[in-house]
């Protein structure tokens, strides 16, 4: 919806400054540290942490500690385009008619009945979150997550992209076998009229099998400086074509195998640029398309989990102040996974075993039969209990962990609904045993592509969020660091800044993108201790 300032409520907050009515409909916020103008909310946020140090006889010493930001955030909406890598693919195709199906409010037959467009499976659209408790009957009053920061609406995007496949969204829709029939053909017309842009091809960086798809590529089969500058000038023609404000582009396309970190050629910036200028054959598409848009200052977003961020490339996102965020989308079973964990640890049950199974009969399974492209997903859906095991070393000794096997098959027969099985097993009291059997039919691309939108609406937000230390002698303000750790929640394997620690318990992930867009609207973590319903 829309922000627009209404005439202030005349309440003056404590620099004397009258507070504009808020951009949101749903809320307010009423405090010295909160100012609203035309253009921005500005706010004065106390975060709150606890430092701990040992004494000299080994204890722990927590010693409560705040640290003053300011926070503003630019209230106006962009008008959005968002390009996605490999356009034509299960997922591209799915998104973009989900994005049409919203935006039309259309509604299909389907073999239960009359079906309405949502974006159920969005944290943003579809979740709500705490917004306080109400102050005379102490009910919880909750909103929708979307309305917390002025955020743009998928509904407003525009989207576009790039693939080998020249298939038009349409055709590419029907090869992709996701949607019912009826909604196919609601959004027909629409989709024929999209055509991906061409885009670059180098066969090594994934399964030989996806050669046969490969017709509509731009000239060259390893990276060069033209492929960067074509893809710099296909952003900026997208977006003045559609009069956009901003673009975010995303790799949506084959998981890729992972490059190899060589000193010299990808683990500075200059090496990287230098390696693309000189074609060497160990720069992959997916960090072409990211070394472009980092130029450009285009947010960049990897759905999928080869190391597209080479060091080299962090550092030129750093260098350029841009937006980077990966790496592969948490859809179905990981997601499970990083929920379950961290449950079981955190109830003192001890995993000691996860043995995580699927088959699937889409593309991405295909092109995954491959040893080398399965590789790449194997690291990122083994890695996700790490952060969860190492913090309860009641449980796991130094360096003890569970057992834990992943098995990806290719079942054509399925297609894009993924068969999970998981098996979670663990000891329990007195050398018991408890054993939890899933069997989990995640319909990949239904669940991959709400977050799509999620990381884009995201990673948007975060364009329009800066902060400074508040009070300290010549402070500016600033963006948040360039690799957007912000965006774990929709992610197998978090990107963060070098040196920072990984979190991937779901729970933490969740809490630390409410808090921090809470923080800036001025309002403090929460923390759900409702004394107010314990002490009276
Ligand atoms: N639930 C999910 O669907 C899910 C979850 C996590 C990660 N992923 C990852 O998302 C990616 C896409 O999944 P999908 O099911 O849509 O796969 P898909 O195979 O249907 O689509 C990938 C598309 O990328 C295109 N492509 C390949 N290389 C390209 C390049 N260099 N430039 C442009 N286009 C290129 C292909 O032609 C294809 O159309 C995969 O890497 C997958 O591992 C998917
Ligand atoms: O469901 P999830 O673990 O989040 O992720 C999915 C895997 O289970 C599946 O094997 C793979 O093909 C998809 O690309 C996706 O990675």
């Amino acid at each position: 919806m829309a922000p627009h300032a209404e005439e202030s409520n005349g309440s003056a907050n404590g620099n004397g400054i009258v507070a504009a009515a808020p951009a949101q409909d749903l809320f307010l916020v009423q405090s010295p540290n909160v100012k609203y103008t035309e253009a921005t909310i500005e706010t004065k946020y106390t975060y709150r942490t606890t430092a701990i140090t040992q004494n000299e006889n080994g204890k722990y010493v927590a010693s409560p500690k705040e640290t003053l930001y300011d926070f503003k955030v630019d209230r106006k909406i962009p008008k959005l385009g968002v390009m996605l890598v490999g356009w034509g693919g299960n997922n591209g195709t799915t998104v973009t008619a989900g994005i049409i199906a919203n935006k039309r409010g259309l509604e299909w037959e389907t073999k239960e009945g009359k079906r309405g467009a949502n974006y159920y499976g969005s944290v943003i659209m579809s979740s709500t979150t705490k917004l306080g408790t109400d102050a005379n009957t102490g009910k919880e009053i909750n909103i929708p997550f979307h309305d917390l920061l002025p955020m743009v609406h998928p509904n407003d995007l525009v989207v576009g992209g790039w693939d080998i496949s020249g298939m038009n969204l349409a055709e590419a829709m029907d090869r992709a076998k996701v949607l019912e029939p009826s909604l196919k053909q609601a959004v027909r017309k629409e989709m024929a009229t999209m055509k991906p842009l061409p885009s670059i091809y180098y066969p090594d960086f994934i399964a030989a099998n996806q050669e046969g798809r490969a017709d509509n590529l731009i000239p060259g089969s390893k990276a060069c400086m033209e492929h960067v500058e074509q893809i710099r000038k296909d952003i900026q023609e997208f977006k003045s074509a559609n009069g956009l404000d901003k673009v975010i582009v995303q790799w949506t396309a084959n998981t890729e195998r992972y490059a190899d970190i060589i000193e010299g050629v990808n683990d500075t910036a200059d090496n990287l640029l230098k390696s693309i200028k000189e074609g060497h054959e160990e720069v992959s598409p997916s960090t072409v398309f990211a070394v472009a848009c980092i130029l450009d200052n285009v947010p960049f977003i990897n759905g999928s989990p080869q190391n597209t961020f080479v060091p080299g490339a962090i550092q030129l996102a750093e260098k350029h102040g841009a937006f980077i965020g990966g790496d592969d989308f948490k859809s179905g079973q990981t997601k499970m996974k990083s929920a379950l964990v961290d449950f079981l640890i955190n109830a003192g049950i001890k995993l000691t075993s996860i043995a995580s199974y699927n088959h699937l009969g889409n593309n991405d399974g295909m092109n995954l039969s491959s040893q080398k492209q399965f590789r790449s997903k194997e690291i990122s859906k083994s890695n996700v209990v790490d952060d969860m095991v190492a913090a309860n070393s009641v449980l796991y000794k130094e360096g003890e962990h569970p057992d834990h096997t992943v098995v990806i098959k290719y079942m054509p027969a399925v297609g894009d609904d993924k068969r999970a099985l998981d098996e979670y097993y663990a000891e329990i009291f007195l050398g018991g045993h408890q054993t939890i059997s899933i069997f989990n039919v995640c319909e990949d691309s239904l669940l991959a592509s709400p977050l799509i939108i999620d990381l884009v609406l995201v990673a948007e937000m975060m364009t329009r969020i800066q902060w400074r230390a508040h009070n300290e002698e010549g402070a500016k303000y600033a963006g948040f660091h360039s690799v957007l750790s912000i965006l774990s929640y929709m992610l197998k394997a978090p990107l963060t800044p070098t040196g920072t620690p990984v979190i991937n318990a779901l729970a933490k992930q969740r809490a630390a993108l409410t808090n921090i867009f809470r923080a800036c609207v001025g309002l403090e973590p929460e923390n759900d201790m409702t004394l107010e319903h314990k002490l009276f």
